[in-house]
């Protein structure tokens, strides 16, 4: 037999995980390294933590552990690096240390938010979808955005808060709630609906909701997402943009913080009209130039409510919450 029929075999099983694309035999070896190291990997992070979006990423033995869903996220993570081992697991340890301390699915499926909070998001999840990975989408109203100091004050962000006050502004753990909950209904093994859309719609903006406060949390966000949700965004709409505020843009890609493959997806627009990307009359008529059977509101549409934590989220939350008790205990004794 040839050296490279004997790889090609030695990878079948694991290609056969993999159901988003199709596997080099290089990739899959840098897979295959990568789920080597999980032991090594899981022992680097503060108390072992072993969750991502849900999913438990640890050995094939462990309970719980989804291996092609463990394979698709470790490949996210590998794609996003270009398959540079050592980056890949440098960003590995540090989303997993990040999700341990944030408790993002703490902010989507437990905690609650200003009400003024609501009226900025929604998600949508409109199948059969027009485009490949715009099924699933988050859309953020920002332009409904009135009191943005009281929304961006941060609160408990040092390293000796107890794990009942969780880091960040009350708008950080919303957004990151947000992305969380429709992560949720991605199905990572499906090439169409491995990834979601972005829609930030800045209909009445306006340069006085621009605060201080405002700008730190935008610059955390986008840090965050980029480091700790690789391969999740397929395109990121920016419509409604104010043509007298156009430069906003024009300073974002100029400060650095955004990569250039993120930079690729984005698409600016100054009217509302989405009907190229999405189902033919889905959308509210805001949205769209063709006639539409949708409802008038956005928020009609909006499935964030129905939403449900995964098996081992649920598990997670679980341990969290009895870690929080224990705490409370303590400080009781
Ligand atoms: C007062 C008005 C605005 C508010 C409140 C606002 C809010 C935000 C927030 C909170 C983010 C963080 C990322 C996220 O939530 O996904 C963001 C990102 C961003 N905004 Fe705005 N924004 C405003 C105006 C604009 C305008 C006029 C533009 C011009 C197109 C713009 C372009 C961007 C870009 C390019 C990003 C980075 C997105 C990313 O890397 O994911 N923003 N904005």
């Amino acid at each position: 037999m040839s050296d490279s029929k004997t790889e090609k075999d030695s990878y079948g099983e694991l290609k056969a995980t993999i159901k988003s694309t199709e596997l080099t035999n290089e990739q899959a070896s840098k897979l295959a390294k990568l789920i080597e190291s999980i032991p090594s990997i899981v022992e680097k992070v503060t108390n072992n933590y072993d969750e991502i979006f849900g999913y438990r990423i640890n050995v094939d033995s462990e309970e719980y552990v989804n291996i092609p869903v463990r394979n698709e996220i470790l490949l996210k993570f590998l794609a996003a690096d270009e398959y540079d081992l050592d980056l890949s697991t440098k960003r590995l340890i540090k989303t997993l240390n990040w999700r341990n301390k944030f408790q993002p699915l703490s902010a989507a499926f437990v905690e609650t938010f200003d009400a003024e909070l609501d009226k900025l998001g929604v998600i949508t999840d409109l199948k059969p979808a027009a485009k490949e990975n715009l099924q699933v989408v988050t859309w953020n109203l920002y332009g409904n955005l009135k009191s943005p100091k009281k929304l961006f004050e941060k609160f408990g962000d040092n390293a000796d808060t107890p794990s009942s006050v969780k880091p960040g502004s009350q708008f950080l753990r919303w957004r990151i709630g947000l992305m969380e909950k429709a992560i949720q209904l991605l199905d990572f093994a499906d090439p169409a609906n491995n990834k979601l859309g972005q829609i930030h719609d800045y209909n009445n903006v306006s340069m006085f909701s621009i605060d201080p406060g405002m700008k730190a949390a935008t610059k955390e966000i986008i840090e965050i997402f980029g480091d700790n949700y690789p391969e999740l965004l397929s395109t990121k709409f920016f419509i409604n943009v104010p043509i007298l505020m156009a430069w906003v843009f024009t300073f974002f890609k100029t400060i650095g913080v955004i990569s250039a493959a993120t930079l690729k997806k984005f698409q600016v627009l100054n009217n509302g009209d989405l009907s190229e990307w999405f189902p033919k009359g889905s959308l509210p008529a805001a949205y769209s130039a063709e006639k539409s059977k949708a409802a008038d509101s956005l928020f009609a549409l909006d499935v964030a409510s129905t939403i449900k934590v995964n098996e081992y989220g649920k598990v997670s939350l679980t341990k969290l919450w009895d870690k929080q008790v224990e705490e409370i205990n303590d400080t009781v004794e």
